[in-house]
């Protein structure tokens, strides 16, 4: 496969990057046509979700520049706001100077949680279920045995007494690795068949027998290096840090400075057809694993006075189930991405979201977000204030040269060009 021609990529036409993409990924006409028009048909839909109207659509952009683990690659964002894609790209291209992200993961490890109430000796109760740990394991990789010849499978059972408003509970955390399925299907149906051999054990109560989105035997990591004089100088690189650290302090700003990260995060995997509300969730309890809500990067200076960033947070992402599979627009998607499993893909979606972080911050902590973000946004301001097609680049040129990007300032400058 080619590499993409990515010079001045977001100065071409929308038709312009789709013939480089086609050529460099080498998509079919149909591929393509699934990235244009809405791929997923009213029918298609109809068999993902119940009482189905419609589809919605929503932007695709192409994130470039990125290099992880020496390899080039193109990533589809799918999105709704403006200037993610291109902080993205910014930072992808100023982390390429001292060679890129680089990236690891832990094996793609779920947990299954299994609530038993009622349990008159819990803590006998947990070294009784640990007794039968063998056999429960083996009950468990009866339900999958595709998974397993793949591989995969249950792989170590771990229980704790929890204390509870209603008293002791004995929850049992199955481990099951998924290989590249996202695993909740595969994890519930085990938990479940579980179920009444723990009650048995434990002589006590099952209730809930459900996957954790609190990933955190399945871990993805990125790190990178960002280049000072191409961030802005000390000052900026200080600056960055600073902000980090008022995040990690302060809950409120760590919910604007995750949601940031989540921008990259959660737009990758919408585009590559991931449970994003999964990643969210785990990203979030993850973020508060020490009992405050904190940053979900880290950032510190190195001996250069370059910037090093690094992320790591659970990655429930999966190649095979879920819409990966169903959704046409997702499978050009995939094919764009070129990787092979999910650990692979885990891995850089955590690039994207480090990347993203960077962008924000390096805005926030030299000339403000509003610069970028809103002369990005200005094009949506002049379509709300009733721009048409053919005023709407000067009316963006104009709207930006005020300073003020507001829908009422769009609307006077449009009243004097018609
Ligand atoms: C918007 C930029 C990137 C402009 O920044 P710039 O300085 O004009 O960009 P540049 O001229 O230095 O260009 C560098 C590269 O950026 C890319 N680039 C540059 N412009 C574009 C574009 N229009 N479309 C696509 N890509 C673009 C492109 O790859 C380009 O390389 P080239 O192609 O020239 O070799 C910058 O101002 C920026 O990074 N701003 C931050 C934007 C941001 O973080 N947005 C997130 C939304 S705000 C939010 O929701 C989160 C927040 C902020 O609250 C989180 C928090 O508080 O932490
Ligand atoms: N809390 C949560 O996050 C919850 C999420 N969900 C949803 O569950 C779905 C994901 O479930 P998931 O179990 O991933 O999906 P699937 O059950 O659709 O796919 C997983 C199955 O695919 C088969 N498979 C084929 N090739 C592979 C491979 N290379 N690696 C791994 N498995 C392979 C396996 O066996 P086999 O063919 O035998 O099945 C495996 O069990 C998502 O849609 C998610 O939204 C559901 C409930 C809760």
């Amino acid at each position: 496969m080619k590499s993409l021609n990515t010079k001045q990529f977001y100065k071409l036409s929308p038709q312009e990057r789709l013939t480089r993409i086609q050529e460099a990924k080498e998509l079919s006409d149909d591929e393509l046509l699934a990235l244009q028009k809405c791929g997923l048909s009213l029918d298609q839909a109809n068999r993902m979700i119940e009482n189905v109207v419609g589809t919605l659509e929503i932007p695709v952009g192409i994130a470039v520049n990125f290099l992880v683990n020496n390899r080039e690659y193109t990533i589809p964002m799918a999105i709704e706001e403006a200037s993610v894609v291109a902080a993205s790209c910014k930072m992808a291209k100023i982390a390429l100077i001292k060679g890129g992200f680089h990236t690891n993961h832990t094996a793609p490890v779920m947990i299954g949680q299994i609530q038993v109430t009622n349990v008159a000796d819990p803590f006998a109760a947990k070294m009784r279920i640990l007794q039968e740990r063998k056999r429960l394991l083996e009950l468990a990789n009866q339900q999958d045995p595709i998974l397993v010849g793949l591989g995969g499978g249950a792989c170590d059972l771990e229980v704790k007494v929890l204390d509870t408003a209603s008293g002791p509970m004995v929850i049992c955390h199955l481990l099951v690795n998924c290989k590249d399925a996202m695993g909740a299907n595969a994890v519930n149906t085990m938990a479940e068949a579980l179920a009444p051999e723990i009650e048995k054990i434990a002589k006590g109560k099952v209730y809930l027998r459900i996957i954790s989105n609190l990933a955190t035997k399945r871990m993805a990591r990125a790190y990178a290096v960002f280049d000072a004089d191409a961030l802005g100088g000390e000052d900026v690189v200080d600056g960055m840090v600073l902000a980090y650290e008022f995040a990690d302090a302060d809950p409120y700003r760590a919910a604007t400075h995750n949601k940031g990260i989540m921008n990259g995060i959660s737009a990758v995997a919408l585009a590559l057809g991931q449970d994003t509300r999964a990643i969210e969730a785990g990203a979030h309890a993850y973020a508060s694993q020490t009992g405050r809500y904190r940053s979900l990067t880290k950032w510190e200076k190195n001996v250069q006075g370059d910037l090093v960033g690094s992320i790591e947070l659970p990655m429930a992402v999966g190649l095979v189930g879920g819409a990966v599979n169903v959704h046409p627009t997702v499978k050009t998607n995939l094919k764009i991405l070129g990787i092979k499993n999910a650990n692979q893909l885990g891995s850089i979606i955590a690039a994207v979201g480090l990347a993203q972080n960077a962008g924000a911050m390096r805005a926030l902590a030299s000339e403000g977000i509003q610069k970028g973000h809103m002369s990005l946004h200005a094009r949506n301001i002049a379509v709300m204030a009733g721009a048409s097609p053919e005023i709407v680049d000067t009316v963006v040129e104009k709207l930006v040269a005020t300073g003020k990007v507001r829908v009422d300032v769009a609307q006077q400058i449009i009243k004097e060009l018609v």
